[in-house]
């Protein structure tokens, strides 16, 4: 069974109308992009991934994530991380406190904020950890998030339209920050954007989901 993300024959109907068909392996380290026009169904697509499909859908086929079989896990019991443009920090917990949430259970107290530590470190925010959340720049939020998005040790990921809020220099540097930690730890990634330079920089392939049925 091949690693990475595995979307076997997969069909989304809402009624009568097909809306989503792909059958396909998102590969370690591949940052694979969904495009098409609003309605199209890529939010759609992401939310049977994760098991938050609305009842007003139908939906086949399943979903395998590095040879484990997901399509009737709960959402927690995936391991697929999901990061979207207005991906909230918790605004009543300092920017620690918001990392630790992601972590999943277990490990002593000491491990535990040890790794919220070395999360801190790892996004430039080394001292940041005591901050209210609303005192960080868009960028820093950006980070944090995908920091504690990443905490909860996700083997796949999910991004819907993540850096559509950011101006265009930090877009570049956001960008840049997701695609490399993809490749670095060999996540498959779904990408989902309206924005033709998220395509052009993104490690992987394309699809037009407009034309995939
Ligand atoms: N909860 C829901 N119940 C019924 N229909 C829905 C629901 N959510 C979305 N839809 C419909 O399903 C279709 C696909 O919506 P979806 O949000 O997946 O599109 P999208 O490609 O992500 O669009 P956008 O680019 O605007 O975010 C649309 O026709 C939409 O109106």
């Amino acid at each position: 069974m091949a690693n990475g993300l595995t979307l076997e024959n997969i069909e989304i109907w809402k009624g009568d109308t097909l809306l989503v068909a792909f059958d396909d392996t998102i590969h370690p380290g591949e940052v694979f992009s969904v495009m098409g026009p609003s309605g199209s169904g890529k939010s759609t697509l992401l939310a049977y991934l994760t098991g938050t499909l609305p009842l007003e859908f139908k939906a086949q086929g399943r979903v395998i994530l590095n040879g484990r079989d997901v399509t009737d896990l709960p959402t927690m019991d995936r391991r697929i991380g999901l990061l979207f443009q207005d991906d909230l920090l918790f605004p009543h917990m300092s920017v620690f406190e918001n990392l630790a949430f992601g972590l999943r259970p277990g490990g002593t107290r000491t491990d535990r904020s040890e790794r919220v530590r070395s999360a801190l470190r790892a996004i430039d925010l080394p001292d940041a950890g005591d901050r209210d959340p609303a005192t960080l720049s868009g960028g820093q939020k950006a980070r944090v998030s995908l920091m504690r998005m990443l905490l909860s040790e996700p083997e796949a990921v999910l991004l819907d339209e993540p850096f559509s809020k950011l101006d265009s220099e930090l877009r570049d540097q956001i960008r840049t920050f997701v695609f490399d930690m993809a490749v670095e730890r060999a996540l498959p990634v779904m990408m989902v954007t309206h924005e033709p330079a998220d395509v052009q920089a993104a490690p992987g392939r394309i699809l037009d989901i407009s034309a995939s049925r």
